[in-house]
């Protein structure tokens, strides 16, 4: 799928940052009221080698000034998805957010993907953390 026109692909802001920021491809300008989610599309599709994902995660700027934030975070777009890639946003702010098409939304990170496979043991070898978590080592 090309991407809408007048927009930008997802591209690297330099060549230290991680995320490719992903812009909306709405329409028509979307209100999310707080406490209110939805699925912003993107306008774009993309296909990767097998072994990598995508991830798609929040921009600082949008939760710390707006309480915007992508829900799912990180979502996960398969390397075998070939749909318009979404990102699912919440608006955990008190006020109402408005999204204009080419509004940066989100960033996108490409990873390589570990594969597990499973084998079922009578025990696990021991550790130091043994069954311990959440909090064990102490509150602070
Ligand atoms: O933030 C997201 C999350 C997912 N997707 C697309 C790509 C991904 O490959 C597909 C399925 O996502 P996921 O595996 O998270 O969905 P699910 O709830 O497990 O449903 P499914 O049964 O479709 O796998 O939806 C997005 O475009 N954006």
């Amino acid at each position: 799928m090309p991407h809408g026109q007048d927009l930008e692909p997802p591209a690297y802001a330099s060549k230290f940052a991680a995320g490719m920021d992903l812009r909306a491809a709405v329409s028509d300008s979307v209100k999310l009221f707080p406490g209110e989610r939805k699925l912003i599309p993107t306008g774009f599709a993309m296909q990767m080698e097998p072994g990598y994902e995508a991830q798609i995660r929040p921009r600082s700027g949008l939760a710390l000034k707006h309480g915007v934030t992508v829900l799912n975070a990180p979502g996960t777009v398969d390397a075998d998805y070939r749909g318009e890639v979404g990102v699912l946003l919440i608006n955990l702010g008190d006020q109402p957010f408005t999204i204009e098409r080419g509004d940066r939304i989100a960033q996108m990170v490409i990873s390589p993907m570990c594969q597990a496979r499973w084998e079922i043991v009578p025990t696990l070898e021991s550790s130091g953390r043994g069954r311990g978590g959440y909090g064990h080592t102490g509150v602070r």
